[in-house]
């Protein structure tokens, strides 16, 4: 279908202009970092795309509740309490005044307006039509939008409600983009008092004491959040170890600062009853109590529960389009991102790991450029840079020293300090550092794993090298600039070539440097 059969009679968000319209080249359902990739992608090229998403502000987990909202709050815990600052001038700016929730959320919600703006800006400048409302299948080409007109519309909402009726739209393609929820054990009462990653930003006061059910990445980084504001954290999990992905050293160096900031660990715990004796906000702090399988209990203001995800499948009615889920509601895919449906394509957390923000976005331009012929390189790059904003925040890319370990892979280590870094002084930052491991005899990279600010960023030199095949040695023979964490490479590679000598491997011949232009 031809985009300029619209008409200019308005594009984008006023829907009323679109009721005739509803037959697509592309359909996307779910307005999260996937679904907006997807649709953005197809208008690039020239094809007519409808997107649906059930909450009018789009952005999905990633600017909603997710990805953007944890790292903000990091961020104002990390100002608010002056931890930043605490080793910078011999001087300790923590907590000079306690902070209110109001002060906690309203970077937060500036930053969320921000983007909500910035999506309804790109779709409508590349004349998606977006449709707020559930999307459930009809059938293998069409969609039922369930506009907030069907009854469920709040005041607040009326309005917008009025224009959101139901409809009935046709997809050539449909890219599935609905993303993930908080899992909600059976056990907790969620309410005031007991949260999920997605209802805690309805926090009305800054708890004394919290209990973070599941030390996975979710509670491991709120956990840091809230230990910064001065929260007394208790972070449980059945498991013991802690994100036991991570090279065995940084998580260690993790735990010993989290444990610095006052974070009680309780490991292999799982809780079996949870009772709210008193609500927060009415009339004081909350009371919540947690019993354990061992037979203990805690009791705490507040609880967060972050334990794992669910994909956004259940109410999509997929089988009849024909499209078949596997476990935990995931939809599986091939590596083009096509599902089971030769048309119907899924991307982003609906399809599972590495359910990130970063790899849902790249899914999905690879799945819209497969279902309109271009000939993207298929899959998700296996060279994946992480980044897990504790504090200090890590960034990791490439194997463990543990996977090296068990494959048998002959290597060397590098280590540098922040501590011995100009930048890092400046940073304040004294027990960062970065960890890098070379291939014996050979000296290639195969994995960079930092801890300590800023090392989000910084893994990134790391993963470049990694995909160049870079070796030891042309990271020591490079100048970099000074000061900067950057630096701390050059001087973790020196570290390495030292050992590899040690063992009787030798430098290895230098390459010729790339002429300066
Ligand atoms: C607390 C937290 C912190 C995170 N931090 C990071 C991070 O630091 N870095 C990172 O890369 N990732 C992070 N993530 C993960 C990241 O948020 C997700 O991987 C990403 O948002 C997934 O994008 P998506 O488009 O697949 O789904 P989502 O962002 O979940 O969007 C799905 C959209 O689909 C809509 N939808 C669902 N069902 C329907 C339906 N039936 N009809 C209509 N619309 C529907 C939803 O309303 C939603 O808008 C974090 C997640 C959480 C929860
Ligand atoms: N920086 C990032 O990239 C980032 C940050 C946050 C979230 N995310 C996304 O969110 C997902 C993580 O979500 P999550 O942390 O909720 O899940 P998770 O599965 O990573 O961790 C859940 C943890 O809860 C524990 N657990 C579950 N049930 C329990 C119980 N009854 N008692 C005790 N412990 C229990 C598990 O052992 C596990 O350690 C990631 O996969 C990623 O997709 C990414």
């Amino acid at each position: 279908m031809d985009v300029d059969g619209r008409g200019s009679a308005g594009v984008g968000l006023r829907k009323g202009a679109y009721l005739a319209m509803e037959s697509y080249d592309l359909v996307v359902i779910g307005g999260g970092p996937a679904g907006i990739q997807g649709a953005t992608t197809a208008r690039i090229l020239g094809k007519t795309v409808a997107l649906v998403d059930r909450h009018h502000e789009l952005g999905g987990a990633g600017a909603n509740t997710g990805t953007v909202p944890s790292k903000t709050l990091r961020e104002t815990a990390v100002v608010l309490s002056g931890l930043r600052s605490r080793d910078l001038y011999g001087v300790d700016l923590s907590l000079r005044r306690k902070a209110t929730v109001a002060d906690f959320l309203r970077h937060e919600q500036h930053v969320k307006q921000g983007l909500n703006a910035r999506f309804n800006q790109q779709l409508e400048a590349c004349s998606t039509c977006v449709f707020f409302g559930e999307a459930t299948f009809l059938g293998p080409h069409t969609i039922h939008v369930r506009g907030r007109s069907s009854g469920e519309a709040s005041d607040a909402h009326k309005e917008q409600a009025a224009l959101d009726e139901d409809r009935i739209i046709r997809g050539e393609k449909i890219l599935i983009a609905t993303g993930s929820s908080p899992s909600r054990p059976g056990i907790f009462p969620f309410g005031p008092g007991v949260f999920d990653s997605d209802t805690l930003l309805n926090l009305c006061n800054l708890p004394e004491t919290m209990a973070v059910l599941g030390a996975g990445t979710i509670g491991c980084e709120y956990a840091c959040t809230f230990a910064a504001l001065g929260t007394k954290v208790h972070l449980i999990d059945g498991r013991d170890a802690l994100l036991p992905f991570l090279d065995r050293e940084i998580a260690a160096a993790l735990v010993a600062e989290m444990e610095r900031a006052g974070i009680v660990f309780r490991w292999k715990e799982r809780a079996t009853s949870c009772v709210v004796e008193q609500a927060p906000c009415q009339g004081g702090p909350g009371r919540v109590r947690l019993g354990f399988d061992s037979g203990e209990s805690l009791v705490v203001e507040e609880v967060l529960v972050a334990a794992g995800r669910v994909s956004n499948t259940a109410t999509l009615k997929l089988e009849a389009a024909g499209v078949k889920v596997g476990e935990k509601g995931l939809i599986p895919v091939d590596p083009s991102f096509r599902t089971n449906v030769p048309h119907i394509y899924a991307a982003g957390d609906v399809i599972g790991f590495p359910a990130l923000a970063s790899t849902s976005i790249e899914q999905a331009q690879r799945a819209v450029q497969h279902a309109f012929g271009r000939s993207p390189a298929p899959g998700t790059p296996e060279l994946l840079p992480h980044g897990i904003w504790t504090i200090p925040e890590i960034g990791y890319v490439g194997a463990t020293e543990e996977e090296l370990v068990k494959k048998g892979i002959p290597h060397v280590v590098g280590r540098a300090s922040y501590a011995d870094n100009p930048r890092g002084r400046i940073l304040g930052d004294l027990a960062g550092f970065l960890k890098l491991l070379f291939r014996l005899p050979d000296l290639e990279l195969l994995g960079a794993h930092m801890i300590g600010e800023q090392a989000t960023d910084a893994i990134h030199i790391g993963m470049m090298a990694m995909f160049a095949q870079v070796r030891a040695d042309q990271f020591d023979d490079m100048c970099f600039n000074l000061p900067t964490l950057g630096e701390l490479y050059k001087y973790a590679a020196f570290e390495a070539i030292l050992a590899a000598e040690k063992i009787g491997v030798d430098r290895p011949l230098p390459v010729a440097a790339p002429e300066a232009l």
